[in-house]
């Protein structure tokens, strides 16, 4: 199995978020996507994994046989998407049963993450790394060969990044492809990366240029917008949609 994409371009709110992406994964390699916060990290995965178009470019997915790429893939994002008053092993067999291809079976996949203790326990009641747990145990109910991972570490301490660690090494191992994005190092072996950067707005074209200087605007934040930045009554241009108030992309 190989993924290819190719010259991927991104667009949310209007915006260019990012374009030109490009990368091929084969059976057993990892990708680490790496870049500031608002780059457009999660936008990629969002995008692979069906869940947003891309302005632009290809995704091609070769030797699958009959599957389609969402066939194919797991995808973990920032929000754990577990149901709060089901029990954590509940929420696997509700996995394993909608995903088909079981693996591992709930209990089992628990006890992989540390967590066979609190199978019975609603999910409400978990801590944010024990959620964050349960929500990566759901990637061993059911065979996937891609893994797509928003942040995989986040609320994890450290015995569990390095359980995960060795879960994804594991998945690998057996033919799996994993594509990540993380602020934080994975320590996958060999792993590709690619760093997102923030598509910025071309240089001021000459007459143009003492408005936007003035505004104090950040590189892309006003890409594809027509109007001038709006101002406090004092004068001072106010953040807008998708932006910090130093003007710098959120
Ligand atoms: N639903 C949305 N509508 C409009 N713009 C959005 C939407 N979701 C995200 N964005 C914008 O797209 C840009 C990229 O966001 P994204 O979440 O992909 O970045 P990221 O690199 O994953 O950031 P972080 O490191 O903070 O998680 C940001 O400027 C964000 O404001």
């Amino acid at each position: 199995m190989r993924l290819s994409v190719n010259n991927l371009a991104c667009e949310r709110g209007e915006r260019r978020i990012f374009e030109g992406v490009s990368f091929t994964l084969s059976a057993g390699e990892a990708l680490v996507i790496t870049g500031r916060n608002g780059a457009g990290k999660s936008s990629l995965l969002d995008i692979l994994a069906g869940r947003l178009h891309p302005a632009g470019g290809a995704i091609l997915l070769d030797e699958a046989g009959e599957r389609t790429l969402a066939e194919c893939l797991h995808y973990v994002g920032h929000r754990d998407a577990l149901k709060a008053a089901l029990t954590a092993e509940e929420n696997l067999t509700f996995a394993r049963d909608f995903l088909g291809h079981p693996a591992l079976k709930p209990r089992e996949a628990l006890e992989a993450v540390g967590l066979a203790h609190a199978a019975r326990l609603p999910v409400a009641y978990l801590s944010a790394g024990q959620r964050r747990r349960v929500a990566l145990a759901r990637l061993l109910v059911a065979h996937r060969p891609l893994w797509l991972l928003d942040e995989p570490t986040s609320a994890l301490d450290t015995t569990s990044q390095e359980t995960l660690r060795l879960i994804l090494e594991g998945h690998r191992e057996q033919g799996g492809m994993i594509v990540a994005s993380t602020h934080s190092p994975l320590f996958l072996k060999d792993a590709k990366e690619i760093r997102i950067e923030r598509t910025k707005i071309p240089p001021p074209v000459a007459g143009e240029g003492a408005e936007r200087s003035e505004a104090g605007e950040g590189a892309g934040s006003m890409e594809h917008s027509p109007s001038p930045a709006p101002r406090s009554r004092e004068g001072h241009p106010l953040p807008q949609r998708g932006e910090g108030e130093t003007g710098e992309p959120l």
